[in-house]
C-alpha cells in the first residue's frame, strides 16, 4: 500500500494519497481503511464540526488520518493513537507523503494508557471530535474513560466506524440509551464491499 502511495500519489497532495490507497484496496488487496464511501461521511462531519482538537483511536495506515487532517484549520491538532508498531510505521510515512506531519501527532501505544495522559502530555483540555476506529471492544471502555478524564465537553462529537461490521454492540447500546448523548446512524457499507456497515455520530450533552 505504501509503495502504491509513493508511486501513484503526489507528495504534499492529500487527495491523491487517499485516491491511491482506495485504488490499491479496490484493485489489489482489501484493507480495513474507512474507505471512500464512509470517508465521504467522515469528511462531511469533520467539515461541519470544524474541530480545533481531534482524537483518532486507531490510525492503521493513516488513511482516515490524512482525510481528517486535510480538512482541519491551520492551528488545529489531530492526535492519532495506534497500538500496532508496524501499522504506526507505515502511517507515519503515509502522513508525511501527504505533507500533513505538522497537523498530526502520531502516538504509539494502548488507548487505555494514553487517554488519561492526554491533558498532561499534549496540553489538551477537551476534544471537539473523536473518531473511533480501533479494537471494537475498546469503543465503550475508552468512551467511559474519556468521560471520566473530562476530555469531552458539551457539544463534543464522537464518530464511530464499524458499528455494524464487525460491530460494536455494547457501545451502540450504551451510547443510544445514555441521556448524556444524542446519536445518529449513518448507513453505509463496509469499505470496498457491498456488506452493510455504518458510522454512529454522537453529541456529548455534558
Ligand atoms: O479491527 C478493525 N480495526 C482495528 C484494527 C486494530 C486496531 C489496533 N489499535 C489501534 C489503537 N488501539 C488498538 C477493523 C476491522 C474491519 C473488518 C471488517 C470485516 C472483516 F471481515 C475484517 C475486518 C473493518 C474496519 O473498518 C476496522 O476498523
Ligand atoms: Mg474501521
Amino acid at each position: 500500500m505504501l509503495a502504491a502511495v509513493q508511486k501513484n500519489a503526489t507528495r504534499g497532495d492529500p487527495r491523491s494519497v487517499v485516491k491511491a490507497i482506495d485504488q490499491f484496496c479496490r484493485q489489489k488487496e482489501w484493507a480495513m481503511n474507512v474507505g471512500d464511501e464512509k470517508g465521504c461521511i467522515l469528511d462531511s462531519v469533520v467539515t461541519e464540526v470544524n474541530p480545533a482538537t481531534v482524537l483518532e483511536l486507531g490510525t492503521y495506515c493513516g488513511y482516515s488520518t490524512v482525510r481528517i487532517a486535510s480538512l482541519l484549520p491551520s492551528n488545529a491538532k489531530l492526535i492519532t493513537l495506534e497500538f500496532n508498531p508496524d501499522y504506526a510505521a507505515i502511517a507515519c510515512q503515509v502522513i508525511a507523503w501527504a505533507g500533513l506531519e505538522d497537523k498530526v501527532q502520531l502516538v504509539e501505544g494502548a488507548s487505555g494508557d494514553w487517554i488519561p495522559k492526554m491533558k498532561e502530555k499534549f496540553g489538551i483540555e477537551t476534544f471537539d471530535l473523536v473518531f473511533l476506529d480501533h479494537w471494537k471492544d475498546r469503543y465503550l471502555p475508552d468512551t467511559k474513560l474519556m468521560e471520566e478524564c473530562g476530555l469531552l465537553r458539551k457539544g463534543s462529537i464522537l464518530l464511530a466506524d464499524n458499528v455494524i461490521c464487525p460491530g460494536t454492540p455494547d457501545y451502540l447500546e450504551y451510547i443510544r440509551n445514555s441521556p448524556r448523548y444524542k446519536s445518529q446512524y449513518f448507513k453505509s457499507h463496509l469499505e470496498y464491499t457491498k456488506v452493510e456497515d455504518g458510522l454512529e455520530k454522537s453529541v456529548f450533552l455534558g
